[in-house]
């Protein structure tokens, strides 16, 4: 049964062989030291370990931040290890979406403008932006905060925009470091709580960072890193329930994708087409 629910859900994250070694002076530090890892459509990974274990390298890596020393990284197919900084940026505008510890919100902006950001970089026209962020600011419950500031707004309420500008790129893969770090327990609570429902609903795939063994088990699957090295991984939820779930997600979010995808712009930027890739 597990089996089969697997492979219907492809491999959208292949890792080999894979090493980030840093030079310190005389000394090399192998932050990741020969790491493989699968993951799959759908899945909510954590990425747990130690300060210093190597969680944020394997992020980087992942996320097209950083050059891996040795080792394959395919994302959807594609080799990440053999862009180039300008690839590597249409990689990251195209495919992928970040949730920060520290929100990384503009201060001059309202939630509307922080959440549409990102949509101008895809070349959307402002109004459509501004209906697209504010569906995304509905969807993680800040109808009411659409025009606050950054500093007029709560930890979770900031988090809960920097989570809205991920997902109102609708990328296939989130990215998230240490996204409650700067939050209360309560309140990491339901932002995990959040993005737990709002990838299972879309299908999505999360790979979270979290040195916190107790935020780690709202993931499908619990990565653990040691000295650079995966040391062990833990499924947390039962394959069928997780189909279970994905199912009643898939079915109660299909309106609002078609609405979202009837309104993907039909021009990129510019620079995209430029850049001539094809990722
Ligand atoms: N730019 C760098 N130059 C040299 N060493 C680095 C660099 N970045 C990371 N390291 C080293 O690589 C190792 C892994 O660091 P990394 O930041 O990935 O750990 P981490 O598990 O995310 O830690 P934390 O939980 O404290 O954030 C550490 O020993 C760190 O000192």
């Amino acid at each position: 049964m597990r089996v089969e629910a697997e492979k219907k859900r492809e491999v959208v994250i292949r890792v080999r062989d894979l090493y980030k070694v840093y030079r310190m002076g005389d000394t090399k530090v192998y932050a990741l030291n020969g790491v493989d890892l699968d993951i799959r459509r759908g899945e909510f990974c954590a990425i747990t370990g130690p300060s210093g274990s190597g969680k944020s390298t394997l992020l980087n890596m992942l996320a097209g931040l950083e050059h891996p020393s040795k080792g394959e990284i395919v994302i959807a197919g594609k080799h990440i290890e053999k862009l180039n900084e300008k690839q590597l940026v249409t990689f990251r505008r195209e495919r992928v979406g970040f949730i920060f510890q520290s929100y990384n919100l503009i201060a001059t902006m309202d939630a509307v403008e922080n959440v549409a950001l990102p949509l101008s970089f895809r070349g959307m026209g402002k109004a459509k932006r501004a209906k697209r962020a504010k569906e995304y600011l509905k969807l993680v419950g800040l109808e009411r905060f659409m025009t606050h500031m950054p500093n007029q707004m709560s930890g979770g309420q900031q988090q809960r925009v920097g989570i809205a500008r991920a997902l109102a790129v609708d990328p296939q893969i989130i990215f998230a470091d240490e996204p409650t770090g700067n939050l209360d327990s309560k309140t990491t609570m339901e932002v995990l709580k959040l993005m737990q429902t709002i990838v299972r609903e879309r299908n999505q795939t999360l790979v979270m960072v979290t040195h916190d063994n107790n935020l780690a088990t709202y993931a499908d699957r619990i990565i653990k890193i040691i000295d650079g090295k995966i040391v062990s991984i833990e499924e947390n939820h039962k394959e069928a329930d997780l189909e279970a779930a994905r199912e009643e997600g898939a079915q109660k979010n299909k309106d609002c994708k078609e609405a979202a995808r009837e309104e993907t712009p039909q021009k990129k930027m510019t620079e995209e087409k430029e850049s001539g890739e094809n990722l």
